[in-house]
């Protein structure tokens, strides 16, 4: 069995009175593919933010790589290797795509974000940015500032920065949501090549259930907030409480 790589112990967010994350204790592993499913409201995205610290959790924990990150703001769980895709993508808004990547990989390797850099590191860093940017297919866009890109091509900006990142946990939030049918089979390709040729840890909130069966090592499933399944896929998703409470109902079966 691999090492755990991520835990949440007993984590809960209140708004109010209304319980979104209900006690959810879960370990992720390293290298493996865990895909986040339920039901609209389920509590996913709530899920999401306490682990990458965009909420402060009520009660629980979160620990990553065996430190306590529960009161860790979001840009040091950044540092420690948590990566959230969607943290990323407004970035610089003005500057180019290419420049993005260069000054995520500079940011990486503690070089701070200055524009200007030896010429030598210049190049070395223009070649690796140059080389996500065409793994991503996005070559061809690497001198346009992302304000002028499209939706589809930011939510592609958005992997290729996290791949620059390279943090230990991978989040991934629906990231073929609003892509059109050219746009999303590139970022799920991304994902699928991330997980085989790295050990990184990928989250993946996600509703079609065709990308679920193609890339998922195991499945969680939310319901009102509370951990209801969490398993194999086949397992749970034969499990009688998944397919009378969700898989028919919520998630888009292909
Ligand atoms: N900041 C907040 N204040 C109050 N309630 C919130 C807040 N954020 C989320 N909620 C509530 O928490 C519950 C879980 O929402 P969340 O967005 O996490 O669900 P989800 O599973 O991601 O849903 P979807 O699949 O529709 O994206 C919902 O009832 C939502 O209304």
């Amino acid at each position: 069995m691999t090492h755990p790589i991520l835990e949440t112990r007993d984590l809960t967010v209140r708004f109010g009175g209304h319980v979104a994350v209900d006690a959810v204790s879960c370990t992720f592993r390293t290298g493996e593919l865990c895909a986040i499913v339920g039901p609209n409201g389920a509590g996913k995205t709530t899920y999401f933010n306490l682990i990458s610290g965009q909420i402060p959790a009520s009660a629980g924990r979160v620990v990553l790589n065996g430190q306590d990150i529960t009161r860790a703001g979001v840009s040091r769980r950044c540092d420690l290797g948590i990566g959230r895709a969607f943290q990323l993508t407004n970035l610089f808004p003005n500057l180019t795509v290419l420049e993005n990547v260069r000054l995520v990989i500079q940011s990486k390797r503690r070089m701070g974000f200055a524009l200007f850099s030896t010429a030598a590191s210049h190049v070395e860093l223009t070649n690796r940015a140059e080389e996500i940017l065409d793994s991503v297919r996005m070559m061809p866009l690497s001198g346009y500032k992302v304000s002028e890109l499209s939706h589809g091509n930011q939510r592609k900006l958005e992997v290729a920065l996290l791949i620059a990142l390279d943090p230990l946990v991978y989040m991934f939030d629906e990231p073929t949501a609003g892509m059109s049918v050219d746009e999303a089979p590139v970022v799920l390709d991304l994902i699928a090549r991330l997980k085989a040729q790295t050990d990184r840890t990928i989250l993946l909130v996600e509703h079609k259930m065709d990308v679920i069966r193609s890339l998922a090592d195991r499945i969680v499933v939310l319901h009102n907030g509370a951990l209801a399944a969490d398993g194999a896929p086949a397992e749970v998703m034969a499990s009688d409480v998944v397919q009378e409470a969700y898989m028919g109902k919520e998630l888009d079966i292909a």
